[in-house]
């Protein structure tokens, strides 16, 4: 464990950060000596600590590469960066080699230093969930399953084992685990078995293989050894949101020398429908018995309305941990927390309204919209943008975006030529495309990857489809150029051939111009790599979705924003019987902790749609103290 000694003198740098902490946040921000668990509520700075502890490890003469800070939003650890990036270059560090982000970029990355013990090797690529899909549906048809009968049935069935994959990931388990375990009935485990089989035969992982594969990886004690031994620092933001087998990892690559420090808010747990598993937090004291617990009580960001109406709302749950907290800005405004009723289809008009009449005194980027769903913040973000009103829609990832996709994706089916979903995507065609089919029970067959056998099926004239005969042109233009060349020089030549150039000139400007800048910051990052499969797993795993305007409103889910503030928040959808959808006490509670999070991303005000019809939801008279 590193001694809590004086801070050298030239701690310039990050005097400025550090002087801005309070006692609380300073203790945390300067614990080196043990474990530090930072609980405490909304706004309180705990984001703010993350930062400034990175800077103080530094400024104790800890090398930037022997941090690591893990954070739960690809957004989040793109922020940290940009901040950390400016102390790390001024110590002489190249920050592209900073160890902040998510869990799964972090976990690609130490996979892929261990390529001899990887359990998936080291020149994987990363499926995303829609191609994990793709594979359950592909086994399903081979194994001539009765629900590929009807495309209803079938694609209840891909939910279902998806589902599963996720949940048994999510806990950390191998599956020779599951096997053992003996919870599920043959053909589940058949499915499972195959999927499992597919994936390790051709060098590909899904998302949860990464976190999964971390963990059995530290389980060979020298490599642990060696890992313990890489990192002074740790540090984890959002710390209650952490699934079972995150917190097995987090706890697997800590050292008993590594200052370990968590941070999150048993309040703001929202994705336990994804795992989160709460008890990780509250039980942190039980598995690091020395460490220290510290708790902050002011909230810097919202002013005492917000505050307070936030903590009766959160007083309604009795799975928590009761805080304190006092707003530092008293606030003062009449009107901080408003309420819109709105009739049939009048939604996006009061919403509009309400905008309008706020940019008089803000500028768009000062406002947030909130939604519970993706499809109606796609749905707002549209009609805004029909109203005139500049909106960037935030999308966790930047696959999202159709030329990004198609980036990672030829990044993998070149490093990969095993990864049919890649090729699918490179050409697109979906996965019930029957030639694929074919394809595939071919490939399955001769055990040789699907683009082999494409490339001979289109020599032998047997395959006439333009958008496959120039994939495999394309492919074969593009494979001998990237011999013995590096990540950036394959970047810019997957660019150049692979038919990017004429995809930009049907995009609008915007988009082009935003794709082009994501481009150009990718073959920057590309110079720290080694691998095109590392890069498309830096497309995957690190880069957040595109914001294309700088000032413009961000419309988001509710799950999209956590961790970020602004002045003006708007948030749709508060009727009865809407939010919360379902009386069942586990899922209130999380959606009261969603309701939590949504109102607290304000600094200002907070305007609240509901259905006049409905009438707002009991989120609302919690809030404005109705009995708990
Ligand atoms: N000591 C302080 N003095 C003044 N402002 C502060 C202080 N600490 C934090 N802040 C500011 O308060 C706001 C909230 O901080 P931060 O985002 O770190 O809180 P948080 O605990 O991570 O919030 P949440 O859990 O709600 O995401 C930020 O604008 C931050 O700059």
């Amino acid at each position: 464990m590193i001694s809590n000694q004086a801070v050298s003198p030239t701690r310039a740098a990050g005097a400025s950060i550090l002087d801005t902490l309070n006692e609380d946040q300073t203790r945390a921000a300067t614990t080196f000596d043990r474990p530090v668990l930072v609980l405490a509520g909304s706004g309180t700075g705990k984001t703010h600590i993350l930062t400034a502890k990175f800077v103080a490890a530094m400024d104790r003469g800890i090398a930037p590469d022997r941090i690591m800070a893990v954070t739960f939003t690809r957004k989040a650890a793109q922020e940290l960066r940009e901040r950390i990036s400016p102390y790390a270059a001024a110590k002489g560090f190249n920050p592209e080699k900073l160890w902040i982000g998510t869990f799964h970029s972090l976990s690609s990355r130490i996979l892929r230093l261990n390529p001899n013990l990887s359990p998936v090797g080291s020149q994987f690529t990363t499926l995303e969930p829609t191609d994990v899909d793709y594979i359950i549906s592909a086994i399903l048809r081979q194994m001539r399953h009765e629900c590929i009968q009807s495309p209803h049935a079938l694609a209840k069935k891909v939910r279902q084992i998806a589902g599963l994959l996720d949940r048994l990931k999510n806990t950390g388990l191998t599956m020779d685990e599951v096997v053992a375990s003996r919870e599920h009935d043959r053909e589940t485990l058949d499915i499972l078995k195959s999927y499992e089989t597919h994936l390790r035969g051709r060098g590909l992982a899904d998302y949860g293989d990464l976190i999964v594969g971390v963990l059995t990886l530290l389980r060979n004690e020298v490599v642990s050894r060696a890992w313990h031994k890489k990192f002074d620092a740790i540090l984890v933001d959002e710390y209650q949101d952490i699934n079972t087998a995150q917190g097995r990892w987090i706890d697997a690559i800590t050292g008993d020398n590594t200052s370990l420090t968590c941070l999150g808010d048993d309040d703001q747990v929202v994705y336990q429908w994804r795992g989160a598993d709460p008890r990780l937090i509250l039980g942190f004291k039980k598995r690091y018995p020395s460490a220290d617990v510290i708790t902050l009580r002011t909230n810097y960001r919202s002013p005492a309305p917000i505050v307070n109406a936030a903590l009766r709302l959160i007083s309604h749950n009795s799975d928590r941990y009761e805080k304190t907290v006092y707003a530092a800005n008293d606030g003062g405004f009449d009107s901080t927390i408003n309420l819109h009723p709105h009739g049939p289809r009048q939604r996006d008009e009061v919403l509009a309204d309400i905008l309008r009449a706020e940019s008089i005194a803000y500028a768009w980027s000062s406002m947030m919209v909130l939604t519970r769903t993706n499809a109606e913040a796609q749905d707002i973000a549209l009609s805004l943008g029909n109203r005139g009103i500049p909106v960037n829609l935030i999308r966790p990832s930047a696959v999202d975006s159709g030329p990004m996709r198609l980036l990672s994706a030829w990044l993998r089916l070149v490093s990969n030529a095993n990864d049919t979903p890649a090729l699918a995507q490179c050409c697109v065609l979906t996965e019930s495309d029957p030639t694929l089919t074919n394809l595939w029970t071919m490939g399955v067959l001769k055990s040789r990857p699907i683009l082999e056998i494409l490339m001979d099926e289109v020599d032998r004239n047997r395959i006439q489809r333009p958008e496959l005969i120039q994939l495999v042109q394309r492919y074969r233009t593009i494979m001998p150029m990237l011999d013995n060349r590096d990540a950036v020089y394959g970047l810019h030549t997957i660019f150049a051939q692979a038919g990017f150039e004429q995809l930009l000139d049907t995009l609008p400007e915007g988009e082009r111009i935003h794709f082009l800048t994501v481009f150009n910051g990718l073959a920057a990052d590309a110079s720290a790599v080694k691998t095109l499969s590392e890069l498309a797993d830096l497309i995957q795993t690190q880069m957040p979705g595109k914001t294309i305007k700088t000032d413009a409103v961000m419309v988001s889910t509710m799950h999209g924003v956590k961790g970020l503030e602004a002045p003006i928040v708007c948030t749709t959808g508060w009727s009865k019987k809407q939010f919360p959808r379902s009386l069942d006490d586990d899922d209130i509670e999380e959606q009261r902790r969603l309701a939590f999070v949504t109102v607290t991303r304000s600094s200002e005000r907070v305007h609240i749609l509901f259905s006049e019809q409905s009438g707002p939801s009991q989120f609302v008279s919690e809030m404005q103290g109705a009995a708990a």
